[in-house]
């Protein structure tokens, strides 16, 4: 078994992004996998509102409907910008055209569950001293070949605001991620020098989604070139600062690229109410108890 020893921590510290490679079992990665497919097999387009997946602020990014608003608690699909067409159908088959599922996987379905909520996990808290974390926004993310979309440049934090800032993804490859199919990229150090300046929050009444300026600070912006792509064999977990700058690209190739990630916060900040993302019909899933 994988430990998280006191140098992978203060790598992870430094760097802001850290991959371990060989943190989920072979059965492990191929059970996730399957259970990514079954959802997908299972996923009926029937009555769904075509609600496509952004993290840009675009007026075609539907992501400010109800659909999303209340996938907390949830197993909700958004589709490929590119794979609605003009008539408002899919221009390919159901499976290739899923971006994402989300975002109650960790509470819903059992095999997220035990990948989110498990002693390694809970080593990992321990040991970036989260006092009670709780586990939020858990996602399949697909990026099917040829139409899987980039993700731009971002800082978990400014999704899932605490104050202070506290976010830390955990992401799981179930395939094997390459710069060909699109894998994660980072820019190294960012987290120690780039504070959250703007939000993604939701607006009054509940109507959609906006960025907002929370501070007159101007981070300085990272040079393409010093965006590291982060390529891993399947099983690997990366750790992710809440505010380290990281994106992805277009996957362009023949290989999909499945991988299932949720967040952490610490519970006893004060999470904030304009965030997306709110424990409306229950409360978040605490690590440490659960
Ligand atoms: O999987 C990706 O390409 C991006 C995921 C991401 O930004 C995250 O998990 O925080
Ligand atoms: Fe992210």
């Amino acid at each position: 078994m994988i430990v998280f020893t006191s140098e992978l921590c203060d790598q992870f510290k430094r760097d802001g992004c850290l991959a371990i490679p060989g943190f989920l079992t072979s059965d492990e990665v191929k059970e996730m996998r399957n259970e990514a497919q079954r959802l997908l097999d299972e996923f009926d387009i029937e009555g769904h509102p075509m609600t496509t997946f952004a993290t840009e602020e675009s007026p075609k990014g539907h992501v400010g409907d109800q659909y999303f608003l209340e996938s907390e608690d949830k197993v909700r699909y958004f589709l490929e910008e590119g794979a609605i067409g003009p008539d408002g159908r899919l221009t390919m088959s159901k499976e290739h055209a899923v971006n994402k599922i989300g975002h109650g996987l960790h509470d819903l379905i059992p095999v997220f569950a035990k990948a989110s909520v498990n002693d390694r996990v809970r080593a990992i808290a321990r040991a970036l001293e989260y006092k009670d974390p709780m586990v939020l926004q858990s996602m399949l993310i697909f990026k099917q070949p040829k139409i899987g979309g980039a993700v731009p440049c971002h800082q978990d934090s400014s999704f899932l605001y605490t104050d202070p800032p506290s976010a830390l993804g955990f992401w799981f490859a179930l395939e094997d991620c390459k710069t060909t199919n699109g894998c994660l990229e980072f820019v190294s150090r960012s987290h120690l020098i780039t504070p959250i300046t703007s939000r993604f929050v939701v607006k009054e009444g509940r109507t959609g989604t906006e960025f907002v300026p929370i501070s007159d600070v101007k981070p300085p912006e990272p040079d393409p070139s010093e965006f590291k792509a982060i390529e891993v064999p399947a099983g690997t977990l990366v750790l992710i600062h809440g505010s380290v700058l990281h994106r992805s690209a277009p996957n362009l190739s023949d290989s999909s690229r499945y991988i299932y990630t949720f967040h952490i916060i610490e519970g006893t900040y004060k999470y904030d109410e304009r965030n997306w993302l709110q424990p409306r019909t229950k409360p978040f899933t605490r690590l440490y108890t659960e």
